[in-house]
């Protein structure tokens, strides 16, 4: 299957478990892989027949800017969530990274694969 990227979309907001995590805002850095049949906008050269990943990042950069999770786990889930309800996305896969988070690591955090349930 053909996929739409979005690669090193860095947000910032409240995430973290830690009291002092709960008074400031990071960055999470998302990395994500969405299925699409890329044949008809490759044909049409319309805009409208794609997977916009414009779209698509705009709506993430609202939702996580704007949210206060505690686990990178449930932000990740969200944001795989919202992909597959109002985007035309059948599977994801998406990769939520917390620079910094961890002394002496460039990056911790999860990466899940979620499809959309039938
Ligand atoms: N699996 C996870 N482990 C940890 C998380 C997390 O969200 N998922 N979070 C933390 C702290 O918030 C950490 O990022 C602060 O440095 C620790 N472990």
């Amino acid at each position: 299957m053909d996929k739409v990227f979005i690669e090193a979309l860095e947000i910032e907001c409240v995430i973290g478990i830690y009291d002092w995590e709960r008074k400031i805002r990071q960055p999470v850095v998302l990395d994500i892989e969405m299925a699409f049949d890329n044949r008809k906008p490759a044909a049409s050269d319309d805009i409208a027949d794609t997977l916009d990943y414009k779209a698509v990042s705009k709506r993430l950069i609202q939702f996580v800017s704007e949210s206060n999770f505690g686990l990178v786990e449930s932000l990740a889930e969200r944001c795989a969530a919202i992909i597959l309800e109002e985007f035309d996305v059948e599977h994801v896969r998406l990769k939520l990274a917390k620079p910094g988070a961890v002394r002496g690591s460039r990056a911790v955090g999860v990466i899940i694969e979620r499809q959309r349930e039938t």
